[in-house]
């Protein structure tokens, strides 16, 4: 069996990432970028989907783990009883290829150390021929050949792996190197691996120090920025949700997704994040994305694309992988790129309008963007939709994405205001305050006191908690304050938040609003959608217990899956999730505005459940 989700580090190279368990098993990598076939995904099946494991012989778990200072430079060490040796993993910032680049170090006494090594590609699909031209290692298939580099001997075995065992005193340090490369191409030049440790410490160190983060939670939120980053694809600017695939929302289940694609609403999420921790740079990278990606007819526009903005995600089946802990299927692709998402169009004019803010240059494109989105929104805020949560159920008018679509109209309202732009204002005024009132009267349950999931039904959404946030009603609001109430009430479990209940509505397939059967975790975001929204409505002190036992649910190297198994106690979903960190980072930022004396410099106390960053 594989490691639990929460057992798992990342390091990456801001193309793709690895997934390193306490075992030392690489369970997890696509090359050469995150949405590319996987050449080690024992994450989903078995050892046979392929895997790397580096590990003193016969041992187990690692002793202890961290990344190396606030770098993604993951240090993983192993007492043993005749002595002690630690495993450095890292993805050096790319040059010539991809590597995946581990060093072994003697730290006490002498250890012997194993090296098993099960190269399969397209997801454990195909088996490589494996040759040693020229005295290196290389395991070739179709498009994809992957080159091994170390000093150490390594031997073939019967079952079409590589393995090898070698002894490690104190003071040595035993490099491997691997190398993915199109097969077709000369072999690539190997890297020094001390030199690609050197750089990649340089690396994260320089990019943190664009952090404007100052507060209780430094730890916290300067692991999750350092996430955040490791989440964009450097070539384009475009924000992956997740480095994998499949990981379920509830054991054994079926909602198994593809999150390794750019949606605009997590992007959009991102963006707000890392502009308000000072990245203004990665904003700017990630506005000329969307420029590209969503450029031509505004009716065009999709909920999520491609890495580089590519358009068609179809979606299948991998029927080879069991699925993690057997959760079936595991799935490629998200069919959810075709949905209508009436949500998206606020999120991305209210991301721009704050990345303005923040202090992001005026530009004519995006501003042209802007207006077209706006257009397009006036013309189709009144259809039912799929909502944020991407139910495959019917089309309904959900009251969350109606509430975007005010956000839509109201920040171009303001951004033409503020910057004295030539707009329909008037026009855009009137299409706001008709959402307002269409959601004040249809989306109102007078009877229970709240704010409902859609028109008329019985069921409540935890992203109404984003309401006071959003500024559709202000926090004193007594609507607002019942709504939070209404949540905490009917989708809280152990004081963490599901999404909604898929059994709200009894009619739908499945009997489920969402057309899925099963049921999920506790969502992450919107548990720190509520950790916001009580401090919104003057309920500070609930406010930072909840934040901090959100910060408890980190896993010991400060990272957050998509979800929160509140009665096994375990992370579940997709990992790690730009989503949850997004919001570890935005909440963080807000519980500091609302508490200016908890503003001051973490002196290493508050980091809970965060490792030594
Ligand atoms: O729950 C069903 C849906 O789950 C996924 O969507 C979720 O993840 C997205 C990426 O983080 C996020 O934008 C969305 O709000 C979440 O609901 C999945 O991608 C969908 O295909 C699926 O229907």
């Amino acid at each position: 069996m594989g490691s639990r989700i929460e057992d798992y580090a990342v390091v990456g190279d801001l193309q793709t990432a690895a997934l390193v368990g306490r075992d030392g098993s690489v369970d997890w990598l696509c090359l050469p970028s995150f949405d590319s076939g996987a050449c080690f995904a024992a994450l989903l099946g078995d050892r046979q989907a392929g895997r790397w494991r580096v590990a003193p012989a016969g041992a187990g778990d690692c002793t202890s783990r961290r990344y190396v200072g606030e770098s993604l430079v993951l240090e993983q060490t192993w007492e043993t009883p005749t002595g002690t040796v630690r495993v450095l993993d890292l993805m050096p910032p790319r040059g010539e290829a991809p590597d995946l680049v581990r060093i072994v170090e003697g730290v006490e006494g002498e250890v012997e150390v194993e090296s098993d090594l099960v190269v399969r590609f397209d997801y454990g699909s195909v088996v490589p021929w494996v040759r040693h031209p020229k005295g290196r290692w290389s395991a070739v298939a179709g498009p994809d050949a992957l080159w091994l580099d170390t000093p150490v001997r390594l031997e073939g075995r019967d079952d079409r792996t590589t393995s090898s065992r070698f002894r490690v005193r104190a003071g040595e340090r035993v490099p491997f190197v691997l190398t993915w490369h199109e097969s077709y191409r000369k072999a690539p030049h190997p890297v020094d691996p001390e030199h690609a440790l050197q750089e990649t410490l340089r690396f994260w160190r320089h990019w943190l120090r664009g952090s404007t983060y100052a507060g209780p939670y430094e730890a916290a939120v300067r692991r999750s920025l350092v996430v955040l980053k490791a989440l964009t694809y450097a070539p384009t600017g475009g924000v992956v949700a997740a480095v994998t695939t499949s990981l379920p929302e509830a054991l054994g289940g079926v909602r198994n997704w593809d999150y390794r694609f750019c949606w605009l609403r997590d992007a959009a999420f991102t963006l707000q994040a890392l502009a308000g921790a000072g990245f203004v740079d990665e904003a700017k990278a990630w506005r000329r994305w969307l420029l590209r990606a969503a450029a031509g007819d505004p009716a065009d526009v999709q909920i999520m694309y491609g890495l580089d903005g590519r358009r068609r995600l179809p979606e299948h089946e991998l029927p080879w992988l069991a699925g993690y802990e057997g959760s079936s299927p595991v799935r490629v692709g998200n069919a959810a790129v075709d949905q209508f998402q009436l949500d998206v169009y606020g999120e991305v004019l209210d991301g721009l309008h704050a990345a303005r803010s923040a202090g992001l240059s005026a530009n004519d494109d995006a501003w042209d963007l802007q207006v077209a989105i706006t257009e397009h929104l006036a013309t189709v805020w009144r259809r039912p939709d799929r909502s944020l949560w991407e139910v495959r159920g019917p089309e309904r008018h959900f009251v969350h994405s109606k509430v975007m679509a005010w956000v839509g109209f109201d920040r171009m309202v303001r951004t033409a205001e503020e910057g004295g732009l030539d707009a329909p204002l008037d026009r855009w005024r009137a299409e706001r305050d008709a959402v307002h009132a269409q959601v004040c009267e249809q989306g109102w349950d007078a009877e229970r006191g709240t704010f409902t999931q859609y028109y008329g039904s019985r069921g409540l959404d935890a992203a109404l908690l984003l309401l006071p946030r959003l500024g559709f009603l202000p926090p004193e609001d007594p609507r607002v304050r019942s709504t939070v109430r209404a949540v905490q009430r009917e989708l809280c479990e152990d004081g963490f938040v599901v999404r909604y209940r898929p059994d709200a509505d009894p009619e739908g397939e499945h009997g489920s609003v969402d057309g899925l059967p099963g049921t999920e975790g506790a969502f992450l975001a919107c548990s720190f959608w509520l950790a916001d929204a009580l401090a919104l409505i003057g309920e500070e002190d609930e406010a930072v217990a909840l934040f901090e036992r959100l910060l408890g649910l980190c896993n010991d190297v400060g990272l957050l899956s998509e979800m929160w198994d509140p009665h096994l106690g375990r992370q579940l979903g997709n990992t790690p999730q730009a989503f949850s960190h997004v919001e570890l980072v935005n909440t963080a930022i807000a519980l500091g505005a609302h508490r200016p004396e908890r503003l001051r410099t973490d002196d290493g106390t508050d980091a809970r459940g965060c490792g030594p960053g």
